[in-house]
């Protein structure tokens, strides 16, 4: 039930596809992420700490692209008001077949439903905590904006919005810096060259990283009062927005 390691992209392919959110990957996902994204554990960990704190009676805690619901178990852990209702989305069958599996068997009092729907058309509202973790950087560029306002109307005021990202740098040797320095971590986790480079092809096109001052600027003409980048380790961020 996604407790496989990731060898994905171990042996040699004679072409290599895009990136897909599949049975494949959905099996050895926990592996893949955090052996590939420097800091994942702590922004796992600090959602629910965050969310503990913004959670409001009688409202709605979302995790868009939940995955196996590493981000909505956490805040399952930390929210105990009863009257929270915690709902994950995510648009890869295998994701929430698996993620309905692991739900299942983790006891809470806190109502969690699971919808296989696009977070650009999932029904929100009445929300006081809303997490985008490396979900955000899936969406074609020019639909980030329209996605980010849904939610922000979505939110009632003192909510807070949570967003992990890949980012790329605007300088240009920061950018390659950054990017060896995310190999690097990889290759110490035990990914070879030949995986480090075909998952990178495969995302080519599809993991469109932004700067950080693009996710600032998207979310202050949302509306949102106050910004703040909470985590960063290389090119993986993350950035609280407060309505
Ligand atoms: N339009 C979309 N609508 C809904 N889901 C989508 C869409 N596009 C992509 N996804 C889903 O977003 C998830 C991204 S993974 C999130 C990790 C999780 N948040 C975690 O913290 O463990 C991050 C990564 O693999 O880098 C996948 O499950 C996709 O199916
Ligand atoms: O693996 C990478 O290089 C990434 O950028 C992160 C990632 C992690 C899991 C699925 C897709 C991308």
């Amino acid at each position: 039930m996604g407790n496989r390691k990731d060898s994905v992209y171990a042996n040699p392919l004679t072409e290599v596809h895009q990136f897909k959110f599949d049975d494949r990957v959905a099996q050895c996902f926990p592996d893949m992420i955090t052996r590939s994204v420097p800091g994942y554990e702590t922004i796992i960990a600090m959602t629910g700490v965050m969310a503990q704190r913004f959670a409001q009676a009688d409202s709605h805690i979302y995790d868009l692209g939940c995955s196996l619901g590493a981000s909505l178990l956490s805040m399952r852990q930390h929210v105990d008001d009863a009257s929270i209702q915690i709902i994950g989305v995510d648009n890869s069958a295998a994701m929430i077949e698996r993620c309905t599996h692991i739900v299942a068997l983790n006891n809470s009092p806190i109502h969690t439903e699971l919808r296989l729907e696009d977070m650009q058309t999932t029904e929100l509202c009445n929300a006081s905590v809303v997490v985008l973790n490396f979900t955000l950087q899936f969406i074609p560029i020019e639909e980030r904006g329209p996605l980010i306002d849904r939610i922000y109307a979505a939110m009632k005021p003192g909510g807070i919005l949570i967003l992990s990202e890949k980012i790329r740098f605007e300088d240009e040797h920061l950018q390659q810096l950054n990017t060896e320095l995310h190999h690097e971590f990889k290759r110490g986790n035990g990914y070879s060259d030949l995986e480090i480079a075909q998952k990178r092809s495969s995302l080519e096109n599809y993991l469109r990283a932004e700067t950080i001052k693009s996710h600032e600027s998207r979310l202050a003409t949302a509306g949102f009062s106050s910004i703040d980048v909470w985590f960063q380790c290389f090119n993986f961020a993350s950035v609280v927005a407060i309505k």
